[in-house]
């Protein structure tokens, strides 16, 4: 939906022209109860200026445009998958303006998700490094698994699976199996998480988890994690065989946040599986 009406959802898109923004832009267009209220590319982006839904060929009046206050004073939710320092610096405007946030980037330090909380004091925010319903009910089996297979010496480990343009390793998703794993066990994933191996690495330690990393080709995005015992092995995978589910997870959290002034939620309280 283009035009306004009185309760249609006023939404920007921050990484306009990326693999996510397109997928974005393009749910917008065909939900029915959001409008595609503005478009952001960074400086010296070559879309900048055309129709935001050029790439469907398509004309809905919005240029994509590199002002952020200009394109957040027209939006009540921004959707940003972009890249880390752009996120932070649409959440610091966003946060001033009152616009709310929905952030599908990944690969934040430490230091960066502490940022995001101090703006979500001021502003709603939605933060999770997957939207796809299927990947969230993938944690909590995560959640259940971890928990019955604590005892017994099963050995963890998490392979993931990008295309060659993903810049961040491992994903946020593997990252957030991960912790979802070690909190189900008590434990920090930090204590645990073994990134890389290489030559003589001597045997595997126990309670470790390992994670390995696959780029290559258009993979959208795969997640195994494999539970490997003594005389069994558990696999729990996920296989995204399209971005449009994370564009729809998204439009679910912009609706979520329409009801929010403040505060840090993640696709759990969108789904009500917390
Ligand atoms: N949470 C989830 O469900 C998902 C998360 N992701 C994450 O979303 C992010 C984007 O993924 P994807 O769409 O594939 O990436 P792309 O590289 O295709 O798109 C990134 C977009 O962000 C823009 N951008 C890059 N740097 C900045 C910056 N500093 N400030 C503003 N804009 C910037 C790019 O502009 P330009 O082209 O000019 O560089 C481009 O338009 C990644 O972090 C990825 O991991 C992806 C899929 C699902
Ligand atoms: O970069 C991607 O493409 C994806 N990134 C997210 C991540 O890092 O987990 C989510 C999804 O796997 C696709």
């Amino acid at each position: 939906m283009t035009a306004s009406s009185p309760s249609s959802l006023r939404v920007a898109i921050a990484g306009a022209s990326g693999r996510m923004g397109h997928m974005l832009i393009e749910a917008v267009l065909a939900s029915g109860d959001c409008q595609l209220a503005a478009a952001l590319d960074q400086p010296g982006s070559p879309g900048l200026g055309q129709d935001a839904a050029a790439f469907l060929g398509k004309a809905t009046g919005v240029l994509i445009e590199s002002d952020v206050r200009t394109a957040l004073a027209k939006a009540d939710v921004l959707i940003d998958f972009t890249r880390p320092e752009g996120t932070l610096a649409h959440l610091a405007v966003a946060a001033e303006l009152g616009v709310k946030l929905v952030i599908g980037t990944t690969g934040f330090s430490d230091a960066q998700k502490a940022e995001i909380a101090v703006h979500a004091q001021k502003t709603a925010v939605i933060l999770s490094p997957n939207m796809s319903v299927g990947v969230n009910v993938t944690f909590k089996l995560l959640e259940m698994a971890a928990k019955a297979l604590q005892e017994g010496g099963y050995d963890i480990e998490i392979i993931e699976a990008h295309h060659k343009h993903k810049v961040d390793a491992p994903s946020g998703t593997a990252l957030k199996m991960g912790e979802v794993i070690a909190e189900a066990q008590g434990t920090q994933l930090a204590d645990r998480a073994v990134y890389e191996r290489f030559g003589h690495t001597g045997e595997r330690k126990p309670d470790t988890i390992g994670f390995a990393t696959v780029r290559g080709g258009d993979i959208v995005g795969d997640h195994t994690v494999l539970f490997a015992g003594t005389g069994e092995r558990v696999e729990i995978s996920h296989k995204s065989s399209s971005r449009a589910g994370y564009a729809q997870g998204s439009l679910r959290a912009a609706r979520f946040l329409a009801g929010k002034t403040s505060g840090q939620f993640d696709m759990f309280d969108v789904l009500s599986l917390r």
